[in-house]
């Protein structure tokens, strides 16, 4: 549905599931009011929702937070060596006619060191298989335990540290304020030259135009990405368009089994939640001030 269709039709429904491509603004909110009691997003990043608006408009929202973790680590896994074998541009020379082999010598993954920013469900999967291709993996997350990390083969280290030590920096934690541009001019300043980065997490954790300028001065030698600020990014994106960077149309999580897994997931809790079961697991639980909560409880078992 286009924006403006789904406003005209988010009035007639109980529930609404998205994908990161739909925006549930407060203007989608304020329209479903009356009705709209559940906002289910299939997959994990909830950017995408205005969780003030949802709790506002007294609707729960809900996610599918492991249905798609694997897939959206492979996802990471594959431009990490893609990247680092310039896989994509060498591709794309040969079936134009180029072969290329002097020009796309790449660069090894074994005894690198890989930081993953972002230690939680599909940072640690990165981390489990970046072991297995024996690089030397080092992650920043601030609420992340330690032992976690141990378990996996991986140190848990402050932002400074995982970023200046780093060969590959690979990106998984989710876009909130906090988040929002966190590695810009002065983070890419801290790194190491010609370190390579990966982004299979939001595109707005990273300052574009930064990143364009980085990849220009050869501060950062290669990125690839899967997600941008502004998704489908624009046809003249310098970003997009540079030689040094691999990118895909937000794939991450797109695979069949991944897909299967987050439909019955999120159905599940959508299902869950209009019965009123799963109010408690709603990622903006926290936010419903406990009598409001037994109020929509109430309301929702009644429908
Ligand atoms: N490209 C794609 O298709 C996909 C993208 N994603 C993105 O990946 C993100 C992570 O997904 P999961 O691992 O499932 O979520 P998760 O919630 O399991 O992990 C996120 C981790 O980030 C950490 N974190 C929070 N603030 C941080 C900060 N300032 N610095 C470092 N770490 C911080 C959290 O403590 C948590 O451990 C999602 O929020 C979503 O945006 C997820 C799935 C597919
Ligand atoms: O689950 C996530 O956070 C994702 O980014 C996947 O997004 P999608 O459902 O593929 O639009």
């Amino acid at each position: 549905m286009s924006p403006a269709e789904l406003l005209a039709k988010v009035a007639q429904f109980d529930a609404l599931i998205v994908r990161s491509g739909t925006k549930v603004t407060r203007g989608v909110l304020e329209a479903g009011r009356g009705r709209l009691r559940v906002v289910g997003r299939a997959g994990v990043g909830i950017d995408n929702v205005d969780l003030q608006a949802a709790t506002e408009a007294g609707c729960l929202v809900v996610n599918a937070p492991t249905a798609n973790t694997v897939a959206a680590a492979e996802h990471g896994i594959a431009l990490l060596a893609c990247m680092a074998r310039n896989v994509s541009q060498a591709d794309a020379a040969l079936k134009a006619g180029k072969w290329q082999r002097a020009k796309y010598v790449g660069v090894s993954l074994v005894g690198k060191t890989l930081a993953i920013m972002g230690f939680g469900k599909v940072g640690s999967e990165v981390a489990r298989r970046a072991k297995g291709l024996g690089m030397h993996v080092i992650a920043h997350d601030p609420y992340a335990p330690a032992d976690k990390a141990r378990a996996i083969g991986a140190e848990l280290v402050s932002f400074e540290e995982a970023i200046a030590k780093a060969d590959f920096i690979s990106l998984h934690m989710p876009l909130t304020p906090a988040t929002s541009k966190v590695f810009n001019d002065e983070s890419f300043g801290k790194m190491k030259t010609g370190v390579r980065i990966v982004n299979v997490a939001r595109g707005g954790v990273i300052d574009e135009d930064a990143l364009v300028r980085a990849l220009d001065s050869g501060k950062v030698a290669q990125a690839a990405l899967d997600v941008f600020t502004v998704e489908p990014p624009a046809k003249d994106s310098k970003l997009v368009l540079h030689e040094n960077v691999t990118v895909t149309p937000h794939l991450g999580a797109s695979t069949v089994e991944a897909q299967e897994g987050v439909a019955i997931e999120i159905a599940e809790a959508v299902g869950g939640a209009l019965r009123g079961e799963l109010a408690a697991t709603a990622v903006n639980a926290p936010m419903v001030p406990a009598e409001v909560r037994t109020k929509l409880l109430e309301k929702l078992r009644c429908r």
